[in-house]
């Protein structure tokens, strides 16, 4: 029990992403990784948003069922340009497409996460609007054997060398990385999970 008598269930991450760990470790909550695996795939005439908010949904649930009475959080990235959903690409082919479409363009990142605990579902939906510089078939080719592309939604990693393409950026840089760090804070302060401790031994400099 906390001071204030709420009970504080224990957190899991339901995601194979190590940025969404990164991240959550970074505002000190303590948590363990849920492997899970939520079929990816979108419904016809089904709107980015809400296709990106459901998955969110769902891996949150498919957690929560796995770990009863505990607090399962679940996240999905994808990107919308030009009326396309850019998710991960399947290969090299793919992703020089998803970057072609990016290239000289604003697309926006919507990044939607849930938090599930036994019946109750706390789910917020963050859009950032990132404007990319030209880029030539070279730079494409050669990004793609960095490795970087090959597991993120667009084809790109802001928070790597991808960085070098963005000009703009409105919205939320962690949300683009894959977990709006203020929005997960404050659906995480709904179960009475909070993310550090302000006494001497947890302070932060
Ligand atoms: C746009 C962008 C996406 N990404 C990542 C975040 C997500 O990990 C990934 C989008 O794929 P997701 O399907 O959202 O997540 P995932 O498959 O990596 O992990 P899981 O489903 O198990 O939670 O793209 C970046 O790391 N940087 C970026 O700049």
């Amino acid at each position: 029990m906390q001071a204030n008598g709420a009970a504080k269930p224990k957190l899991f991450l339901a995601s194979k992403s190590p940025r969404r760990a990164e991240l959550l470790q970074q505002i000190g909550v303590p948590f363990e990784v849920l492997s899970i695996d939520v079929p990816e795939h979108r419904q016809e005439g089904e709107a980015p948003a809400t296709y990106v908010a459901r998955l969110a949904r769902e891996k949150a649930r498919a957690g929560a069922a796995l770990v009863n009475g505990c607090a399962v959080l679940g996240a999905d990235t994808i990107v919308e340009c030009a009326g396309h959903v850019l998710e991960k690409p399947r290969d090299q082919a793919h992703a020089a497409e998803m970057l072609h479409l990016l290239s000289d363009q604003t697309h926006l990142v919507h990044t939607a996460v849930a938090l599930c605990c036994n019946e109750q579902l706390y789910t917020d939906l963050v859009t950032s609007k990132v404007t990319f510089r030209a880029l030539s078939s070279d730079e494409i080719a050669r990004y793609w054997l960095t490795g970087e592309p090959a597991d993120k939604a667009g084809g790109y990693g802001i928070q790597g060398l991808g960085a070098v393409f963005v000009q703009h950026l409105a919205g939320s840089y962690s949300g683009v990385m894959g977990l709006p760090i203020a929005q997960t804070q404050q659906l995480l302060a709904s179960l009475n999970i909070t993310c550090w401790q302000p006494d001497a031994s947890t302070a932060l400099m």
